[in-house]
């Protein structure tokens, strides 16, 4: 990392050695919020006249009467409160948050088309913003015109244009448009173009705010590809969304919003999972949130090694024919278990077993399993259903398994009952370590909540093979053949 100078304003200043792209230091955003839109003009009148009496001793009184009468015209809304962010070079950063919690505020301050109230915002290098895309188009010129002029706008030449015109055209593939007034575009042709503009500045930090949602979804997944690229490449990407799973798989970390205050900045794993437990577990209290994620940030992760599971005391490897399903290494134990409040009802002694009944958590690819898990309905429940998630240790999610569809739950399950889960499934997995989730789902009222929850409750680890040919996490192949010119079979099996 690199190396941070206190600046006048406590400020970091930049160091030729220092990789430090962006710093937000202490910045605040208050919005006045006006009880009647009269109230505005009153309170500008009313300020004037506070202002004009406190000048006079004899009128001190008054100008406190004045001032009082002003501050009951409107209440100060914090949409930030204090938020301070460093970024380095290379760094993907994801911003996450419910709604209203101050996200697209903070980005629109980095990208400089919104003031802060207080505190300061300090980029290094060329910023490109995709927040309301399109919006510095203008609807009268064509396409083209408008990629000139809004290039011009973020600091490229006429003839740096020409050079990645071609690059710009293809990306956006929005065809002979291009000749066409910004009028007759439709909205996710605007953005097309509008991103197409931006990524093509080769820009050294990029500002994304949900901008992508827009498109259909081959042309998101283009965008993220792209941004995947410029990943690589070694670009800073700011990234605002709703969508978890992205934040994992691309962001090497996060921050979560609330309120307009930064609650907690680390591991996009981690972040999410104490989001989610703000989105959805009843969970108000902020110092807890803090706390558990301290806790889960400082749990050190797995340990990779697969030879320390086969020597480790207590490992069950039962028969030799067994050791071909995997075994049970009572050591090897999730530590990153959240739990979110049981309502009454409980998952207990969540495991995975081979199918003659034998615990393993060490699995071998190709091989049958179940994934079990019992109940305990303390209360009775309705509409009743059961079910897990699949997770890499990015927590990027792979699959779930549902007892019931939503339209045909268990219908009922009364106080007192334990009952038993159990998936049974086939490891398509390859080497690798991953998390299980389970959940009880019941309806209540008219919407389905969580009985109760518990993500990465089970770890698990898929056994290494030699001379693999297939990669990343799920092995779909079935057989892979190569034939020459002349028709002779070089490789794999003839089929008929
Ligand atoms: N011009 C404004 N005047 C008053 N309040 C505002 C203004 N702009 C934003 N806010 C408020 O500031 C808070 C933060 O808004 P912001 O748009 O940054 O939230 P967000 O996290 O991006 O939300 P979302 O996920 O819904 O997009 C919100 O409560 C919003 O209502």
């Amino acid at each position: 990392m690199g190396k941070t100078i206190s600046g006048k304003e406590g400020f970091a200043l930049r160091d030729p050695d220092s990789l430090l792209v962006l710093a937000v230091q202490k910045v605040s955003k208050i919005y006045r919020l006006w009880n009647r839109p009269s109230d505005r003009l009153k309170y500008s009148i009313v300020r004037r006249a506070a202002a004009f009496t406190s000048m006079f001793s004899s009128t001190a009184r008054l100008a406190g009467l004045l001032a009082q009468t002003c501050d009951s015209l409107m209440q100060e809304f914090y949409a930030l409160r204090e938020v301070s962010l460093e970024v380095w070079r290379g760094e993907v950063v994801g911003i996450v948050g419910r709604n209203g919690s101050g996200k697209s505020t903070l980005l629109q301050i980095i990208a400089g088309t919104l003031q802060p109230t207080s505190g300061y915002v300090k980029t290094y290098g060329k910023v490109a913003a995709l927040l309301e895309l399109g919006s510095g188009f203008n609807p009268e010129y064509t396409g083209r015109e408008n990629v000139f002029m809004n290039a011009a706008v973020l600091g490229l030449s006429h003839k740096e244009v020409q050079g990645k015109m071609e690059e710009i055209l293809s990306f956006a593939d929005i065809g002979g448009f291009i000749d066409q007034p910004l009028k007759t575009y439709s909205s996710g042709m605007v953005v097309r173009l509008a991103f197409a503009v931006q990524v093509a500045m080769n820009p050294e930090i990029l500002i994304v705010d949900e901008a992508l949602a827009v498109g259909d979804e081959a042309f998101q997944r283009k965008c993220f590809a792209r941004l995947e690229e410029l990943k690589e490449k070694g670009t800073t990407i700011l990234f605002v969304t709703h969508d978890t799973a992205k934040v994992v798989s691309l962001c090497s970390r996060a921050v979560l919003l609330d309120q307009g205050e930064k609650l907690v900045e680390g591991s996009p794993k981690n972040v999410v999972a104490i989001y989610h437990k703000l989105l959805y577990g009843k969970e108000t209290d902020r110092g807890r949130l803090r706390e558990e994620f301290e806790r889960l940030e400082s749990s050190s992760p797995p340990e990779p090694a697969t030879r320390r599971a086969l020597s480790v005391t207590g490992v069950s490897l039962g028969t030799t024919e067994s050791i071909e399903e995997g075994f049970f290494d009572p050591n090897f134990v999730s530590q990153s278990v959240v739990e979110y409040p049981a309502q009454e009802v409980r998952i207990i002694d969540p495991h995975l077993e081979t199918l003659t009944g034998r615990r393993v958590n060490h699995l071998r690819r190709g091989k049958e399993y179940a994934y079990i898990y019992k109940v305990c309905f303390e209360r009775e429940a309705w509409r009743v259903r059961f079910g897990s998630l699949l997770k890499t240790v990015d927590g990027v999610a792979l699959g779930g398994m549902v007892s019931h569809c939503e339209e045909d739950p268990l219908p009922y399950v009364p106080a007192g009952e334990v009952l038993e889960v159990r998936f049974r499934f086939r490891c398509h997995l390859l080497p690798g370590t991953y998390f299980l989730n389970a959940g009880v789902v019941a309806r209540h009222a008219c919407e389905e909540e969580f009985l109760h929850r518990l993500i990465d409750v089970v770890i698990f680890r898929v056994l290494p093979e030699p001379a693999l040919r297939v990669n990343s996490y799920v092995d779909f192949l079935e057989e892979v053949t190569l034939r020459s010119a002349s028709g002779s079979l070089l490789n794999g099996k003839e089929t008929s």
